[in-house]
């Protein structure tokens, strides 16, 4: 359960406000009236996330944040104030903060901020050990698997976590980049210090430097405050720049002088801010082939990849499958509520079969598609979506979880440049929102339209157009009601 902590004098309207924006069961939040009283809180049971009001009435906000990070630096800690008191939000944050909010609170950017903040705090706590045999007690975000190529993985990271040098980790798209990223930072010496991650694929050129460095006030249209970037942000704790193949050349030679000097300046600024950050990259392309093409600085990937781990693609783990079969099968059961015991042999082998594009993502989608559909405590092949096709095999549900935020995808489709960003926008949205839905109905569209407020035909047509076909417990495609 996630657990979020208000410290605020005058907390009712904004308390309210964060539980229906995190209810319970999922979430708790708690309220302290007082400095004093946060930080007892904080002492006696470490939240996943503070939501701070700079003016308490024994002491100030900043006073309090300080002492937050003095129990526990990982705590990300966002800001709630008058916009009034603007620069001494933006004074938190280059001591570290996660971000503010201004008061009133607007609904959507409190879920935005304070779900990215408990996103946040997860990758930090989660613990990603390194799993050579499958634990009793099922860790969920634990590393998974024995083949020898992955052995190699972990006596990489063994090797590398503690050095406190940059690590580039590569391997075809969900092989578990980010996974052996935070194995990495928990297992380095910076562990009780804040793990940010940013997939630089996500986020449009003009953005990406700003949210990486910062901007100052009037830097560009648009620039109404100074920003703080994520290495700023960031100092003393680790960054996990993911997708780095994707990042413009302009920004890699800024790139370049902070892995060199640690130095940069914010956008628009002359200020020269010194920063402390150990960088873990990620990309599924051949980055030196990327280099070689001229498309990425050799310079800045030899810096980078100092100390490169590669990740094996699930085709080539052998007897892993097996063992990452079970492993997502009891944590699924539990998430969904199946009690599927056993994998028949014969269903194995048509995993075993597949060639798997999409890596442990992919298989931890067909998993769960085939635990929606299973009757009975054995997964039988019948069970299984199609395996046979090309890169994209899986049509049905996709993990909502596993997907990128509505927000990056709007960002990417506003990069690329569009005209059709509404109805985009919206089927994304649809992408996600249905599937969830029908998964809550267990399949009954029917009561599924009741709670989307449509009609159950607009559901069908949707779910449609959409290639949304969830297949239910009688092995059907569609439910009968
Ligand atoms: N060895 C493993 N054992 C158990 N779970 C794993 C393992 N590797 C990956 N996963 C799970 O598979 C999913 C995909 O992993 P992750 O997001 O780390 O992949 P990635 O390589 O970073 O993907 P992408 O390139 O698409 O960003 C996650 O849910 C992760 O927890």
């Amino acid at each position: 359960m996630a657990h979020v902590l208000l410290i605020d004098d005058d907390p009712d309207l904004i308390a309210e406000q964060v539980r229906h924006a995190f209810p319970a069961p999922g979430h708790r939040v708690e309220v302290a009236r007082t400095g004093a009283a946060g930080l007892d809180r904080v002492r006696d049971a470490p939240p996943d996330v503070v939501l701070l009001d700079l003016r308490l009435p024994d002491r100030t906000g900043l006073e309090v944040y300080e002492e937050i990070r003095a129990v526990d630096a990982r705590i990300p800690v966002v800001f709630v104030t008058l916009s009034k008191n603007a620069d001494a939000a933006i004074e938190a944050m280059k001591r570290g903060a996660f971000d503010y909010l201004f008061k009133p609170l607007n609904p959507a950017q409190l879920r935005s901020v304070v779900g990215e903040a408990l996103e946040v705090a997860r990758r930090m706590r989660e613990p990603a050990v390194l799993a050579e045999t499958l634990p009793e007690e099922d860790v969920s975000g634990a590393i998974v698997g024995a083949c020898p190529a992955m052995r190699e993985v972990y006596k990489a990271i063994g090797r590398v976590a503690a050095q406190d040098v940059p690590v580039l980790v590569t391997g075809e798209s969900g092989t578990g980049k980010e996974l052996v990223a935070r194995a990495i930072y928990q297992h380095g010496r910076r562990s009780r210090a804040p793990f940010l991650a940013l997939n630089c694929a996500a986020i449009p050129e003009n953005l990406l430097e700003s949210e990486l460095f910062g901007h100052e006030k009037g830097a560009f249209t648009g620039a109404d405050r100074r920003r703080i970037g994520k290495f700023e942000q960031c100092s003393g704790g680790t960054l996990f720049l993911d997708e780095i193949g994707d990042m413009p050349l302009a920004l890699q030679s800024k790139m370049l002088r902070v892995l060199q000097e640690q130095t940069f300046e914010r956008v628009g600024g002359g200020e020269t801010i010194k920063t402390d950050v150990r960088i873990i990259s990620a990309t599924h392309r051949d980055l030196k082939a990327v280099a070689a093409d001229g498309r990425f600085r050799s310079d800045l990937y030899y810096r980078l990849g100092v100390f490169t781990i590669q990740l094996p693609a699930l085709r080539e783990r052998g007897d892993d499958l097996p063992v990452l079969v079970q492993h997502f099968v009891r944590r699924f059961n539990r998430e969904l509520g199946r009690d599927v015991r056993d994998v028949s042999a014969e269903a194995l082998d048509r995993l075993r079969a597949y060639s798997w594009p999409g890596n442990l993502r992919e298989l931890q989608s067909v998993l769960k598609q085939a635990l929606l559909g299973a009757a009975g405590s054995v997964l039988l092949p019948a069970m299984l979506p199609e395996l046979a096709t090309g890169p994209e095999p899986v049509v049905g549900i996709v993990p909502p979880a596993e997907r990128s935020g509505l927000e990056d995808f709007i960002r990417g489709r506003l990069a690329e440049g569009t005209e059709t960003l509404h109805d985009d926008a919206h089927r994304e949205l649809d992408r996600v929102l249905l599937p969830l839905v029908m998964e809550h109905t267990r399949g009954n569209q029917l009561q599924a339209a009741k709670i989307l407020g449509v009609a159950r035909q607009t559901l069908r047509r949707r779910l449609r157009e959409l290639h949304i076909t969830p297949r239910f417990t009688d092995g059907s495609e569609e439910d009968s009601d």
